[in-house]
């Protein structure tokens, strides 16, 4: 990336952020159940309080585990505080509204590898701008973040290659198209080097100087990072141990008249409150007032370290940060009220639903190894299976060997739908967390537009297995029968898709991977294939209603050897399957009907899509 070479700019001093928000909170506490069955709670956050202005970058540090995580995730309304209050622009916070001003990137922020800086940013700002803003002042937006994150070079490289850095820009990036007042970032320096580290801590420090007010997480920022940083909030044990500016820090320490330590002016001031706050913590709490202390807050215009807002371009060969590109997008007034009104997103679900169905198509084709694998694999089994039951349709003698055949189609179109729905769904969810908190979308669009852009695909498979094997395997040459026989396996590969989204809604893959295989026994054993309806247990014999496996079985039995099917011709004296009635009766499929097999499994569906759309939303809710 980008060497650093300061080359400084004047710029305009006055606010370039409509709305700026200051943020404050009072005694915030926070605590959890020690365990799922204990009454005891543990106390995470405790009475904590402070304010971060609007022009500053403010840094909450703290050791590994002080709290910094949980209080971001509070003040950016990810997590509802136990106690207290929190304040924007000295007024209690109207959590709705607030969501709409401001935007949370969560630590390692996942990004969608296969499409490029400029693809995403546009479908950001599809979803993000509002449909009073012009389709070219939406391109205006997306170039003019480009520009001022230094992207150009790579704005047409997939994020999936680039630099962590870059990756962390991109992310910017996105939410900046909206052009939020208040950002939220949990440690985005991590696993970046400290050249890159400084670059992005200057970015974030420009972005404040325009007016709006950032807040970062760090466990400890070095000394060149904190020239960059208006103010610091140092957490420890779920207390303030001090809350300020940097060059107060020092005074602030030595104010303290620790017995056996003295903190020396050449001494890194960070290191050492980092170093005493594990011994010194009531005293460092008790002198901050839990963070109620304004005495060591100075304006970052008034800091004596950092001169009134410049820009610096950080300069490369090809990478260059420049917010002097970068103004807010216009918006009138009315719009806004407007907006404001209507619900806490920019666009209709429709205009979601839309922009995210085009993004998974586009991020489809731009990994097609997936999708041909995916079809390879439903191709050679059709084939092998083809040969493996030839011409078994029209032979009395292997009535039994159709009926295996009936059931492995099913098992096996089943289980392909289901196992790489349940891998590709769960890794969306991080991207997802993420932009449906920041208030891209809706989860309803998000779910209906990945269910639409899963079945295309699925259907292509579906029908080649299908039209193939029944061609092979000899069935009969009767337009009913094979549009019944297509159609009952393209529902049942639908419903079996809806059973991986419940799976992929509830684990994450490795999970999946595991618990998946259970989630489908239970419709294996009661499809009719292994036990049948009469011979099973009385009380367990609900259980063949709610199999989609057995209403699957149903309709393709029927589709080949019911619906008044004509007797098979026997070579011999004696063939029991000459009536295929028979192979009926003795499956206790003679009082099947097709139409209610097609019924309960678009019910079935219907549920698997209630249930997995509820999971999926409480789980973009909580930390799950
Ligand atoms: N839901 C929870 N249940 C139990 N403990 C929790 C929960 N949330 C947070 N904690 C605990 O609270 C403490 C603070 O967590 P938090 O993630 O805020 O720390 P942190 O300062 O951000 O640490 P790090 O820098 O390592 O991410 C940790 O000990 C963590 O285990």
């Amino acid at each position: 990336m980008a060497s650093e070479n300061s080359d400084s700019q004047e710029t305009n001093s006055t606010s370039l952020v409509e709305d700026s928000l200051n943020i404050s909170f009072k005694n915030l506490g926070y605590t959890v159940r020690n365990g799922l069955l204990s009454r005891a709670r543990k106390t995470i956050l405790d009475g904590l309080s402070g304010s971060f202005n609007a022009g500053e970058l403010t840094v909450i540090m703290g050791h590994s585990g002080a709290g910094k995580s949980t209080l971001l995730d509070i003040l950016a309304g990810y997590t509802k505080p136990t106690s207290g209050s929190i304040y924007e622009n000295g007024r209690i916070r109207n959590e709705r509204m607030f969501r709409r001003k401001s935007c949370y990137i969560f630590q390692d922020d996942k990004l969608i590898e296969t499409l490029t800086i400029k693809e995403s940013l546009t479908i950001a700002a599809e979803l993000k701008l509002g449909n009073h803003i012009s389709a070219s002042q939406k391109r205006q937006r997306v170039e003019q973040i480009i520009m001022s994150l230094g992207l150009y070079a790579v704005e047409n490289t997939k994020a999936g290659n680039l630099s962590g850095g870059q990756k962390k820009r991109l992310t910017i990036g996105l939410e900046l198209v909206s052009d939020p007042p208040v950002m939220f970032l949990d440690e985005p320096t991590s696993g970046l080097d400290i050249s890159v580290a400084k670059k992005l801590v200057n970015l974030l420090h420009l972005l404040a100087r325009q007016g709006r007010t950032m807040v970062i997480t760090m466990h400890q920022p070095s000394l060149s990072l904190l020239q960059m940083v208006d103010r610091l909030y140092a957490v420890v044990a779920g207390k303030c141990a001090y809350m300020g500016s940097v060059p107060l820090l020092l005074p602030y320490l030595n104010q303290l008249n620790l017995p056996d330590l003295r903190c020396l002016s050449y001494h890194d001031p960070v290191e050492y409150l980092i170093e005493i706050s594990g011994t010194y913590e009531e005293k460092l709490v008790e002198k901050s007032k839990n963070g109620s202390n304004n005495c060591w807050v100075t304006e970052a215009t008034d800091s004596p370290i950092l001169e009134r807002p410049k820009l610096l371009r950080i300069t490369s060969t090809n990478e260059e940060i420049s917010l002097t590109l970068l103004t807010a997008p216009k918006e009138n007034s009315t719009n806004k009220i407007i907006l404001a009104l209507k619900s806490t997103y920019s666009t209709s679900f429709w205009k979601q639903f839309i922009t995210l169905t085009r993004r998974s198509v586009l991020s489809t084709w731009r990994e097609p190894s997936f999708t041909l694998t995916f079809i390879s694999i439903h191709g050679f089994m059709a084939l092998f299976i083809g040969i493996l039951f030839k011409n078994v349709g029209e032979d009395v003698e292997k009535v039994r060997d159709n009926y295996n055949f009936l059931y492995f189609s099913l098992m096996f179109l089943m289980f392909n739908a289901f196992s790489a729905v349940s891998i590709r769904f769960p890794e969306q969810i991080p991207v997802t967390r993420r932009e449906h908190f920041n208030r891209w979308y809706t989860t309803g669009a998000f779910y209906a537009s990945t269910l639409l852009s899963t079945l295309p695909i699925q259907t292509v498979c579906t029908l080649l297995y299908s039209i193939l094997v029944y061609w092979m395997t000899g069935q009969s040459p009767n337009l009913i029968r094979f549009t019944i026989f297509i159609f009952t396996l393209l529902l049942v590969s639908y419903v079996s898709l809806c059973m991986g989204l419940l799976n992929g809604s509830i684990f994450n893959v490795k999970n999946g991977v595991i618990f998946g295989p259970l989630m489908i026994m239970p419709f294996t054993i009661f499809s009719g294939f292994f036990l049948r309806y009469r011979d099973a247990p009385y009380f367990f014999r609900w259980m063949f209603q709610i199999s989609f496996l057995k209403h699957g079985l149903v309709g393709l039995v029927l589709s080949v050897f019911g619906m008044g099917r004509s007797n098979f011709s026997c070579p011999k004296i004696f063939c029991y399957y000459t009536y295929p009635t028979q192979l009926l009766i003795d499956n206790h499929m003679d009082k099947e009907e097709f139409t209610l097999a097609i019924g309960a499994l678009f019910a079935i569906s219907f549920a698997l899509i209630a249930t997995s759309f509820v999971i999926l939303k409480i789980r973009l809710k909580s930390k799950w």
